[in-house]
């Protein structure tokens, strides 16, 4: 296929064939994508370990090379089978599993990166606004103990409604004298990688969608 500047061709998953699609990057959006550091983080925390999202995030951070310690942090229980699981994976990463508000301590000290994934999410009918009650005081806690325990850790956070949950962690940070805009992060990827899966459903061919706005409505 003849490709004009301003094209490039992929594999299409949805029709498997090749097609050419339009560069849509913003001016300088590649620049800032080759740029981006890699973050290393030897110690990393998962808190809400034992659930949904905490479990296969678990297993891949698991699984990559640049981790040297994984400690599972959950209300649940199960977070000790999850780790056990874990920990006969075939690589050298650390797993260690630790339940309760009174372990929260030692699952942090020393953390470089923790990633939020609990709370609870929501069912059918439910948008992400409607967990805000119950995640906000969740969140609220956790980076509390954040805060205290590892106040250098870059904070990634998962748990919903995250445009809410974001600006309640910032604020905990400001009141502890931590906050450091750099390293508190929301991950909204999935809403960017929806609505480009729905685009090119109906599209057949591959989109790259612009994602604004807030991340409850999605
Ligand atoms: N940002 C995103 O892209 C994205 C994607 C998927 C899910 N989510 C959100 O992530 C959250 C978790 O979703 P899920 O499907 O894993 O839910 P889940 O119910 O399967 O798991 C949540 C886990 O959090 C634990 N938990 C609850 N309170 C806790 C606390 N105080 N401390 C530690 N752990 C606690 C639970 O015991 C459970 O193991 C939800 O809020 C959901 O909306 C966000
Ligand atoms: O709904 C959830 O809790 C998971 C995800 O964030 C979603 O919006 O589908």
């Amino acid at each position: 296929m003849q490709l004009s500047a301003g094209q490039t061709t992929r594999a299409s998953a949805f029709t498997g064939q090749r097609v050419g699609v339009h560069a849509v990057a913003r001016p300088g959006a590649a620049k800032a994508r080759r740029t981006m550091p890699a973050v290393e983080a030897k110690r990393v925390a998962v808190l809400g370990a034992a659930g949904g999202i905490g479990q296969p995030l678990s297993l891949l951070l698991k699984m990559n090379k640049c981790v040297t310690e994984l400690a599972l942090f959950d209300v649940a229980p199960l977070v000790k089978g999850v780790a056990a699981d874990l920990s006969h994976c075939n690589t050298p990463v650390q797993v260690s599993a630790h339940v309760g508000d009174a372990e929260l301590e030692a699952c942090l000290k020393g953390c470089e990166l923790v990633v939020i994934p609990a709370g609870v999410p929501r069912k059918p009918g439910m948008t992400r606004d409607d967990l805000f009650n119950i995640n906000a005081g969740i969140v609220m806690n956790l980076v509390t103990a954040c805060a205290k325990y590892c106040p250098n850790a870059i904070l990634e956070i998962i748990s919903n409604p995250v445009n809410s949950t974001v600006p309640i962690a910032s604020e905990v940070l400001k009141a502890a004298g931590c906050y450091d805009p750099r390293k508190l992060l929301g991950v909204t990827t999935l809403d960017v990688v929806r609505a480009n899966t729905f685009v090119a459903q109906l599209r057949h061919e591959l989109s790259r969608v612009w994602c604004a706005g807030p991340d409850s409505c999605l």
